[in-house]
């Protein structure tokens, strides 16, 4: 019988970064901190005749969006000699801060690795989805979080530079208004340098001193859209913690009044940390 393998990926918001260059993409990445959150990438792979990649991504309204092809996930069946047929779905929308792309491979390198019988283990599959992302300039620390679960805190860049995740029991909530080209700003020198200037040298020991840390680090980078002002200034007027997510045109929020309050700017989505990474699914 043909097998068939599902697996998901969890996303990832980072809240604030460093980019870290190291001689090759295994060594390089960032560091900061970030929440793996309970809303990632599903990933349903299946051999066939011809790399395919379909894609259900979905707009800040929540409408669904088909979109066909992924240079990074045709690049990464490429790498390993396989031909599948694959189809994601992005639970949030792609290229606005989420980790979608860090997910889509994570998600699909570990059911292709059960279908096709890689061989490989977490690390491995994560260390590969590393690579491929900074290759690619869609991303310096996702995968490294998103491998694991919780508010996961990078010190040193690459898939083992996760010092600490941390679980608490915390109400998340964002709104979005669209896209912010990643690989523009995480390639840009100029950028990089304003994002090294602002990045915080406290260490946070729980998720108020992350939102704090997030929110200095974005008013210092020069990042924020003007389009987010008005969320930030109501989260602040209501006393709720808030920052912009990274990279991405939207607000991640925090505290049981938060989805009252973005709801008011668009589709506020309900967010919880995820406990683990990427997993295959019972078909
Ligand atoms: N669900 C998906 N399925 C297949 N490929 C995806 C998926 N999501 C993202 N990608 C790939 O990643 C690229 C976009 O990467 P990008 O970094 O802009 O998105 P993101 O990871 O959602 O944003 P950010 O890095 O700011 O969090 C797309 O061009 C596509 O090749
Ligand atoms: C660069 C980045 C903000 C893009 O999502 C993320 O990969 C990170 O925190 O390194």
């Amino acid at each position: 019988m043909e097998r068939t393998a599902v697996a998901f990926a969890p996303g990832h918001i980072s809240g604030y970064f460093q980019r870290i260059d190291g001689d090759t993409p295994r060594t390089t990445g960032s560091c900061g901190a970030g929440l793996v959150i309970n809303r990632g990438v599903t990933a349903t792979v299946r051999p066939a005749d011809r790399i395919s990649v379909v894609i259900t991504d979905h707009l800040p309204t929540g409408d669904p969006l088909i979109r066909y092809g992924s240079g990074l996930i045709e690049e990464l069946l490429g790498s390993f000699g396989i031909s599948a047929a694959v189809e994601t779905v992005a639970d949030l929308p792609i290229g606005a801060g989420f980790g979608m792309s860090a997910a889509a491979i994570l998600a699909t390198l570990t059911a292709a690795n059960a279908v096709f019988d890689l061989g490989l283990t977490e690390c491995g599959i994560a260390e590969r989805a590393h690579m491929l992302e900074v290759s690619h300039n869609t991303g310096l620390g996702d995968v490294a979080a998103a491998a694991g679960g919780g508010l996961a805190v990078r010190t040193a860049p690459g898939i083992t530079g996760v010092a600490t995740r941390m679980f608490p029991d915390a109400d998340l909530c964002t709104v979005t208004f669209g896209s912010i080209f990643t690989p523009d700003i995480i390639s840009s020198p100029e950028q990089m340098r304003k994002v090294s200037a602002a990045f915080p040298d406290r260490t946070p020991a729980n998720l108020t001193e992350f939102m704090q840390n997030s929110r200095e680090f974005a008013e210092a980078s020069g990042l924020i859209p003007r389009e987010i002002r008005p969320v930030l200034a109501a989260c602040d007027d209501a006393g709720i913690p808030a920052s912009m997510t990274m990279l991405g045109c939207g607000v991640f929020a925090t505290g049981r009044d938060a989805h009252e309050i973005l709801a008011g700017f668009g589709r506020a989505i309900p967010l919880k940390l995820c406990p683990h990474g990427p997993t295959l699914m019972e078909m």
